[in-house]
């Protein structure tokens, strides 16, 4: 009680800080003197150039705004991007910022006037240049644009808008005293990334007080939260609309709304929710969207909820959409062998590194990461496992407890998993955007990574589109043919698993693969580097439908053939083998629905999304 009297927060304070907000958003009219920013509000990745002239040296103190609220009024910062073309991508300008090299292409974080608390806590984690995309949004973000950001997947893009938004907080705080209210808002599409937005932000300014509130977990630790008083709300819309109508958050003072992963919440879907709470914002207040993918329909869109956007694009119209790390392969294979041929796959190509195996249905998440779990530590991830378990999987892939991750597309986006090597699109995404984002889950902040993709021969255009729109090229892994025997079947449940039952060999052992004809290589499979964690789930008798699409690690625990449970076995394999119908059909009557309001709006292709299908 005490504690809850400590922490609210004054009201005079927030009334106050009221009155200073009116004086924030005064009209920037110096501001296109910058010479980064052509004129109509666009820096096309072309004309971004190296900043390497910036003139942060000279200028200690950075920016000045410290003393003028949340907009800073001393005009440009001297950014004189070099004109034209020597560097066209943001990558090219992040290697020279990572390497070792020493030189003055990134910008240093430490001279650029932001609070230093933000300063030693990036320190803290490595951090201490921006990147391409962060030099490129802070100025203007500090000068109160609004804008949209693209830049590609893996490059930052959380802490360019992260960085501004934290700095003027802790600026206002120190002057107005802390109110009650949230002064920021960020919207994601998924829970988890909406946690790992609020986790990088409250690492990257730990005095500030964040929230991330999201569907699937008790509301009314969040109602006292929010009752204590915060600074920043991340959340995903519906939990974000519920504590509106409940009374339990107020955003009538927030001066900053950041849409992460924009094209994705102003899909048909989303942006009815995301209007909602737009709508419940103050006129004046500087509005962001970010995605590492801009369709042209977003931009025309966005226009209805920005003002005046700038558009700063790292990407523009370059042809290669993804990040540069990423080594691209394509694999032909048909329906039922496709299973199969993932171990291989992931052993040759993951360097025991994480994996993360897409598909496109919840269903064949469980059943692959089921079928998978005898040779892999692996887990399912989709919107239909229970909150607390999403956030047990997840956590336990990133600290490694596990290495492949069988997900739909509500991992596709925006997370980042430290040492994920390879990214399989078990099948093809929907569209190209998807598949630009699941395979940035990869190759991020500079580092390699493969993503493959599993085709079906009728499906080569397909990927011969997906090569045009991305503006990539799919290296041709030579087919792999699995014996009988070793065949992993996804399709038909627990029976017919018989190639591996009475195996007792782990590992990839067990996979007896034969490279098609076409194969110049070698098969090789035989000494796995996956080889002793897959043994720890792989048990002889592995067939645990306990497990299925969960923990693997119990996988055995029913038995296989002659264990004197085959009549439980079978009962399970029935009774989920119902429960998969009925989800299916769940699913059916959702995609049906959708695909009618698309027919009906004329709106937007069909993604289907699996957060769209709760
Ligand atoms: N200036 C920096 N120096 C070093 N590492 C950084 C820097 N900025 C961000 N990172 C790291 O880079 C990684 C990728 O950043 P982030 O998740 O923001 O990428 P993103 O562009 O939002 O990707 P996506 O499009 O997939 O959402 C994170 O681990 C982050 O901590």
């Amino acid at each position: 009680m005490m504690s809850s009297i400590l922490l609210r927060r004054s009201a005079a304070l927030a009334v106050s800080r009221g009155r200073v907000s009116s004086t924030l958003f005064a009209p920037i009219s110096n501001f296109l003197a910058s010479p980064v920013v052509v004129d109509g509000g666009v820096i096309p990745a072309a004309e971004f150039g190296h900043f390497s002239s910036i003139g942060v040296t000279e200028r200690p103190l950075g920016f000045g705004f410290q003393s003028k609220g949340f907009h800073a009024a001393s005009g440009p910062l001297n950014f004189k991007a070099s004109l034209v073309s020597q560097t066209g991508f943001a990558l090219e300008e992040y290697d020279d910022a990572s390497s070792s090299r020493s030189g003055d292409e990134g910008l240093e974080i430490g001279k650029l006037g932001i609070a230093p608390e933000i300063v030693s806590a990036l320190a803290k984690k490595g951090i201490t240049k921006l990147f391409p995309i962060q030099r490129a949004v802070l100025e203007p973000a500090m000068q109160g644009r609004d804008m949209i950001g693209r830049a590609r997947t893996g490059t930052g893009k959380t802490l360019a808008f992260g960085i501004p938004i934290l700095d003027k907080i802790i600026q206002f705080n120190a002057k107005n005293g802390r109110g009650r209210n949230p002064l920021a808002l960020v919207l994601a599409p998924t829970r988890e990334l909406a946690r790992q937005v609020e986790k990088e932000f409250e690492e990257a300014a730990p005095s500030l007080d964040m929230i991330c509130v999201y569907g699937g977990t008790p509301i009314s630790r969040q109602m006292r939260q929010l009752d204590y008083g915060i600074d920043i709300a991340v959340g995903t819309p519906g939990r974000l609309i519920d504590l509106l109508n409940r009374g339990s958050l107020n955003l009538s003072e927030v001066k900053f709304v950041v849409l992460d992963e924009a094209d994705q919440m102003l899909q048909v879907g989303f942006q009815e929710d995301v209007e909602k709470i737009l709508e419940r914002l103050p006129q004046k207040r500087q509005s962001m969207m970010f995605s590492a993918t801009m369709p042209s329909w977003i931009r025309k869109l966005s226009q209805n909820y920005l003002t005046n956007p700038l558009t700063i694009d790292l990407v523009g119209d370059s042809d290669q959409k993804l990040a540069d790390g990423i080594s691209l392969f394509s694999i032909v294979s048909d329906t039922y062998g496709k299973a199969s041929i993932i171990g291989p796959l992931i052993t040759e190509h993951a360097k025991g590194g994480k994996c993360i195996v897409f598909t496109q249905t919840k269903r064949d998440a469980d059943r692959l990461a089921y079928a998978m779990a005898r040779n892999f530590r692996c887990e399912a991830l989709h919107g239909d496992i229970a909150q607390s378990q999403r956030e047990r999987t997840l956590s336990g892939f990133r600290d490694g407890h596990f290495n492949v991750l069988v997900a739909t597309d509500v991992a596709a986006r925006g997370l980042d998993i430290p040492n994920v090597d390879l990214v399989i699109h078990f099948e093809l995404p929907n569209n190209t955007e998807i598949f630009v984002h699941r395979s940035g889950r990869t190759g991020r902040a500079g580092k390699k990574g493969s993503a493959i993709v599993i085709y079906s021969q009728d499906q080569s255009r397909a990927v011969r589109m997906i090569e045009r729109e991305v503006g990539c090229r799919f290296t041709e892994l030579p087919r792999i043919t699995v014996e009988p025997d070793a065949r992993v079947d996804m399709f038909t449940g627990g029976g017919s698993y018989g190639g591996f039952r009475d195996n007792q060999m782990n590992g990839l052992e067990r996979f007896s693969i034969k490279r098609g004809p076409s194969s110049g290589r070698p098969g090789g499979y035989e000494s796995s580097r996956f080889g002793r964690s897959m043994g720890r789930n792989s048990g002889p008798n592995s067939g645990s439908f306990g497990s299925f699409g969960r923990n693997s690690n119990n996988a055995g625990n029913f038995g296989g053939p002659g264990s004197g449970r085959s009549e439980i076995l079978e009962t399970l394999a029935y009774l989920m083998t119902i429960w998969m119908t009925i989800r299916e059909l769940g699913e059916g009557i959702s995609k049906l629905k959708w695909e009618q309001h698309i027919s009906i709006t004329g709106k937007q292709l069909p993604w289907i999304h699996d957060d769209f299908f709760p």
